[in-house]
């Protein structure tokens, strides 16, 4: 079986996808939408994708893709700790503060605001790939003086030295990640267990009428359906016009979730079930 995640090796994304799937070939791919598109064109079996920080929110790219671009199921969930650490050429380590320029992928950045604000304060941040990539780059590039903000893993995997460990402005630092696929795949994680389950569905209002989201809402609250989550993306269609993404801490049932989208319909929402799906906390 093959198992794309968003590369190159060392990224979070991988640390996820060798704990799910510890005896799969891992494939790296440059973007999350390159790795949701791998999967649709059937290069690979599954695929691993950041969803939601817990510093930082959404990861929108992933879920626009899901609504907007592919129709692929999630098929489980995993949440795991983060830890950013500043990384720099070994031959930097003792001068770090020198650097010129901070590289990472936008979510780590911004988990670092406060780190970057007081210690290196005026250094410009740019935008990697991923973390890993932004390693990557600094051992490439021996001659530049540049930070990286990534995980312990990429240090080795990149040779790098962590001038700087634990950035992150806050200790519960946590993202989610799913993983989709078109298959039915046996799930094998080694060191994390399930916590529970979950059914994610997309719902279009109506019309701008009032009271609208209430009726939406009302639909699960008398069922006892308990929501985890709840969020808004553009529809692109013009400025107002949203989807409602809801996340349902249930399995797919016979009565009580096809009853509320059953019922979401008759007010005149169109509903779609993005997945219904075990979810994972790492114990580490
Ligand atoms: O760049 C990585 O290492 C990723 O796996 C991506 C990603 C993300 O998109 O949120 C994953 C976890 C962290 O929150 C930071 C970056």
């Amino acid at each position: 079986m093959k198992v794309a995640f968003l590369g190159p090796r060392a990224t979070f994304t991988d640390l996820v996808t060798r704990e799910m799937f510890p005896h799969e070939e891992r494939i790296p791919y440059a973007t999350i939408p390159d790795c949701l598109d791998a999967v649709m064109e059937e290069e690979v079996d599954v695929t691993v994708v950041p969803l939601e920080n817990t510093l930082e929110g959404s990861v929108n790219i992933t879920l626009d893709y899901l609504i907007h671009e592919i129709n692929l199921p999630i098929i489980a969930e995993v949440t795991t700790p983060v830890k950013q650490h500043l990384l720099v050429h070994p031959s930097v380590k003792e001068r770090w503060q020198e650097v010129t320029k901070v590289l990472s992928h936008p979510h780590a950045i911004a988990q670092c605001h406060k780190f970057l604000h007081g210690s290196l304060k005026g250094v410009p941040c740019e935008n990697a790939t991923s973390t890993a990539a932004a390693a990557k780059y600094i051992i490439e590039h021996p001659d530049e003086t540049v930070a990286a903000i990534a995980n312990q893993l990429a240090a080795k995997e990149y040779g790098l030295a962590i001038a700087k460990d634990n950035i992150h402005d806050y200790d519960f630092n946590h993202t989610r990640f799913i993983v989709l696929s078109k298959k039915n795949i046996p799930l094998q994680p080694s060191t994390i267990e399930v916590k529970g389950y979950k059914t994610t569905v997309m719902v279009t209002l109506p019309t701008d009428r009032s009271g609208a989201l209430h009726q939406v809402l009302s639909a699960f609250a008398w069922r006892k359906l308990n929501l985890s989550k709840i969020e808004s993306r553009p529809m692109k269609t013009g400025l107002g016009n949203y989807f409602f993404i809801i996340d349902i801490e249930e399995k797919m049932d016979e009565v009580l979730i096809p009853g509320a989208i059953a019922e979401l319909e008759a007010l005149g929402c169109s509903v779609s079930v993005l997945g219904s799906y075990p979810y994972f906390h790492e114990i580490r």
